[in-house]
């Protein structure tokens, strides 16, 4: 069975908390499970032989700590527990600080070394204003040691919804996160913070996500697997669909034919590039597989457009800003085709977004802006703190599906979906990387998957195809590498 893989913001975490509490599980019984998978986190991964130092705050993070420092002596390792001076435990905490029933040391005093292993239960999805003072500290003691850290649920100062650091934030070799992660352990900065993350079963049952209609997912797979087009014995190349990539002029075609490389590697079963008369020459030179079509005039591109055998366009990779680019956009959008916009496309909008907002034709549309882009398109949300409100909100004013880039690229749906990729490879921070990603939206597009899904399986087979290179690949390498993450792919059907 496909398990749909939710992220749960601290506010839904809280509240699947509540369910299973409601449901008839003591909430001490929540906090001992979770306690018990950090103990059993730290034997695994680091061993007996460390002395261990438990960091525990003022909330059951802490009282998560408590339980954990208490198994692990009982498992015969040697354990000390620092918390704050003016602590003082309630609820479940307040019994798993009892239970521990030993000295507890005050954060001040906290001192380590680099062969000591730090348990941080400072502060977990409750975590409400920038860590300062003592806590600000300890946190710059155990970043400074070099002594492995192991986060309890989240590192401390990572903002569990948008993956800020707030104040300051520990710097974990490991996380032991509950039931489900949250949007901070995938968003940059946090995912930088968190090391591996393993998630704890505590006994919260996967039936409470029906009661709250999670909307934020990791980009795997399991997201959008279903819809892909499988590879058919019956299948000829006009069931894989035809994308078209428009051209910029003589100087400016090379971004359009990286695009239009990537779409029929992506899958499309036909790509054509549609250039104008100044380019035809140079992309002659260059396309084999791929057609070439002549579109100098909005007459051209309109016989295009209105043509139903082509299924996905793609405009704006050296395409030129202007009112041409603006002008070949509602051509599309208004014959009711599927449109990636990139680059020049987007930024053609800039001083006039509500041309593309307010469009007429109801063809899908999938913007892909990097932030600057997209500052110039949303200059009102770009300063928003989180990734995912600042690509939620921009999807539902623009009617489209936003594909916000980055190590940490987000696509959000105009529904409120919203999907956080995680597969992320540095070795794709190179130029034209971009035009790639736009051809394999559009060849999933061409191939009748659904706007969004085909976003999000574009964006992660985008990565995959990078994984495992660091600088110096490059662009054109790309789309070469993107059939055997197809293979893999198809081959777990
Ligand atoms: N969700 C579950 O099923 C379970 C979660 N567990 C663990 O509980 C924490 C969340 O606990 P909570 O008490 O809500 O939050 P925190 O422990 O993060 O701390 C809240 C506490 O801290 C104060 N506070 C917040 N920010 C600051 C700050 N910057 N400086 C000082 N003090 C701050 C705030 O006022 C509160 O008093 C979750 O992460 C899990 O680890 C359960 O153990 C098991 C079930
Ligand atoms: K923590």
């Amino acid at each position: 069975m496909t398990v749909i893989p939710h992220l749960l913001s601290p506010d839904e975490m809280a509240h699947a908390d509540r369910l299973t509490v409601e449901s008839g599980v003591p909430i001490l019984q929540l906090m001992e499970t979770a306690g018990n998978a950090v103990a059993t986190a730290v034997i695994d991964q680091f061993g007996w032989g460390r002395p261990v130092s438990v960091l525990a705050g003022p909330g059951n993070n802490g009282g998560d700590a408590f339980v954990a420092a208490r198994l692990l002596r009982e498992r015969g390792c040697d354990v000390e527990i620092f918390a704050g001076t003016t602590d003082r435990y309630t609820g479940a905490a307040a019994a798993s600080a009892q239970a521990w029933g030993s000295d507890v040391r005050l954060l001040r005093d906290f001192r380590t070394g680099p062969d000591t292993l730090i348990v941080d239960g400072l502060f977990g999805a409750g975590l409400s204003r920038p860590v300062d003072g003592e806590f600000a500290r300890t946190v710059e003691i155990a970043n400074a040691s070099r002594a492995p850290i192991l986060a309890i649920d989240i590192p401390s100062g990572i903002d569990g919804n948008t993956g800020e650091i707030r104040g300051a934030a520990m710097r974990a070799a490991l996380t032991v996160t509950f039931f489900r992660p949250k949007p901070g352990h995938l968003l940059l900065p946090g995912r930088a913070h968190c090391g591996e993350i393993r998630i704890a079963d505590i006994g919260i049952s996967s039936d409470v996500l029906a009661r709250i209609e999670p909307t934020t997912f990791a980009n795997e797979p399991a997201l959008w697997h279903a819809r892909l087009l499988a590879p058919s014995d019956t299948h000829h190349k006009y069931d894989r669909g035809h994308t078209v990539v428009l051209s910029g002029g003589a100087s400016h075609g090379g971004a359009a034919r990286l695009s239009a490389m990537a779409a029929l590697r992506g899958g499309a079963g036909l790509v054509t590039v549609a250039s104008p008369a100044s380019g035809l020459l140079v992309n002659a030179t260059h396309l084999d597989a791929i057609m070439l079509k002549r579109c100098d005039e909005e007459g051209d591109l309109r016989a295009l457009a209105e043509d139903r055998r082509l299924n996905a366009y793609v405009l704006g990779p050296g395409f030129g800003v202007g009112e041409k680019a603006r002008a070949s956009a509602g051509v599309i959008l208004k014959a009711g085709r599927a449109l990636v916009l990139d680059a020049d496309g987007l930024t053609s909008f800039q001083d006039v977004q509500r041309a593309l907002f307010e469009r007429e034709g109801a063809g899908p549309l999938v913007l892909t802006p990097h932030d600057g882009e997209f500052a110039r398109l949303f200059p009102d949300l770009a300063g928003l703190p989180s990734k995912l409100d600042r690509a939620r909100l921009a999807s539902r004013r623009a009617d489209a599906i936003v594909v916000l880039k980055g190590g940490d690229t987000v696509i959000a749906a105009p529904d409120g979906r919203a999907a956080i990729n995680e597969n992320g490879s540095p070795a794709l921070a190179t130029a034209g990387t971009g035009d790639v990603l736009t051809g394999l939206i559009a060849a999933q597009l061409a191939n009748g998957v659904p706007a969004f899904e085909a976003a999000c399986a574009a964006v992660w087979i985008h990565a995959c195809a990078a994984s495992g290179f660091g600088t110096g690949l490059i662009a054109e390498d790309l789309p070469r590498l993107v059939p055997r993450v197809l293979a893999t792919l198809h081959q777990e059907r």
